[in-house]
């Protein structure tokens, strides 16, 4: 198995994490790294940290976890605090790398973040400081699962697009459901005038149609580079196109209107029949739903293409190539799935991740040693 590097060169700076130590993180205790900068290769047996140190390197960059939200589950059972700490650099050529030193920690249940010492303004210009994209087990789905994945995968890119998106997705999310609780009170007796509801609809207006706005800014940066991406990983006279299929619009004022009109209906609904919570990005091969016509081997490469298009995108937008974080995605590969994953490792310009039960298997000629480092976890230590 191996990664093909045929890409010719793009352009974007590169980051890369220099440094990184780990204090009380799940299962790693007192764990200090300093990886190579192309290919860093984490093996092991199943549950001994492996996960646990992408997840490190994620939080590091973002304060967040991709498994959880509940960030009191990183903490180390028995210890009070969890923290991750990683220098990250970018070169630029000609210019004088940037570094900085990135801390997430999680205290009695708070996330606390530093960017050299310092509180950033918010957590969204954290998030998108020094981008890392990861792919995990969960979003082996991502093309033939429930829309949330690919909301969630649209939002993310949106943070780097529009740092408020974060914001207005938490208030509509909030305010929705308010909206809920009132009309569903009283077996729906409230889905009558009310000025209660007319506030909350005007905020799920508001921050909804920025949602949206967002999301279809998102997907015109993603869409040409999924086409592309799946061009390479699959076939090439095969078309992979995606569509947005909003389920609210951009316009509050025409969006507090839809609210206004389907409060009766919405009293007897499990959740509102308007808004970006229902939307989703259509996949189409050569015009049809990916969804109904795509084999499991097209569904595969389309995984792998969403999430080298989201990679290509933040490349794009953010003017620094990610980070990619790899968890176990080797690890029931026959040779069609291992191809086109190597086909999508040979088209990341970043460093590089992967997290591998099966050492023997990742093998990166091309790849020169002082570029690739390997590292071994056993029972929450790294060596
Ligand atoms: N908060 C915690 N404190 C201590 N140990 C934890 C905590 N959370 C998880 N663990 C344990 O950490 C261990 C490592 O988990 P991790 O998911 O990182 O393993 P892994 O090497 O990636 O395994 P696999 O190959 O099976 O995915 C597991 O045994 C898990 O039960």
């Amino acid at each position: 198995m191996s990664a093909p590097s045929d890409e010719p060169e793009r352009s974007s700076p590169s980051l890369l994490l220099e440094r990184l130590h780990i204090r009380e993180f799940r299962n790693l205790g007192r764990v200090d790294v300093e990886p190579a900068p192309r290919i860093n290769v984490i093996a092991g047996n199943n549950g001994q940290g492996k996960t646990s140190l992408l997840e490190a390197i994620y939080f590091a960059a973002t304060s967040r976890s991709f498994r959880t939200h509940r960030l009191a589950e990183l903490v180390r059972h028995g210890a009070p605090i969890a923290s991750a700490r990683a220098r990250f650099v970018e070169r630029r050529d000609a210019l004088q790398p940037l570094a900085r030193e990135q801390t997430a920690a999680v205290e009695h249940k708070r996330c606390v973040v530093r960017i050299d010492g310092n509180r950033p303004p918010s957590l969204a210009s954290f998030a998108t400081r020094s981008p890392v994209v990861a792919f995990h087990a969960e979003e082996l789905a991502l093309s033939t699962g429930p829309a949330s994945a690919r909301r969630t995968l649209l939002d993310r890119l949106a943070l780097f697009m529009d740092p408020q998106s974060a914001d207005h997705r938490a208030r509509y999310a909030q305010a929705l459901r308010a909206r809920h609780e009132l009309l569903h009170r009283g077996g729906g007796a409230q889905a009558q005038a009310s000025a209660e509801l007319d506030a909350f609809e005007a905020l799920c207006a508001l921050h909804g149609a920025a949602l949206t706005r967002a999301r279809e800014a998102a997907v015109q940066a993603l869409a040409p580079e999924l086409t592309h991406a799946f061009a390479r990983i699959a076939a090439p006279d095969l078309t992979l196109a995606a569509r947005y299929a909003p389920g609210g619009g951009g316009d509050a004022e025409q969006a507090r209107e839809a609210l206004r009109e389907q409060r009766r209906r919405d009293a007897h609904r499990p959740s509102a029949g308007y808004g970006p919570h229902r939307d989703d990005l259509l996949l189409e091969l050569d015009g049809h739903p990916a969804r109904v016509v795509a084999s499991q081997g097209q569904h595969r490469a389309l995984t792998l293409a969403l999430k080298a298009a989201e990679t290509a995108a933040i490349a794009s937008v953010r003017g620094v190539e990610p980070i990619l974080l790899l968890d176990d995605v080797s690890s029931e590969l026959d040779p069609d799935r291992t191809a086109a994953l190597f086909m999508f490792l040979g088209m990341a310009r970043g460093q590089v991740f992967l997290t591998t039960t099966r050492r023997d298997l990742i093998v990166t000629p091309g790849v020169p040693s002082s570029e690739r480092r390997d590292f071994h976890v056993e029972g929450g230590a790294v060596g």
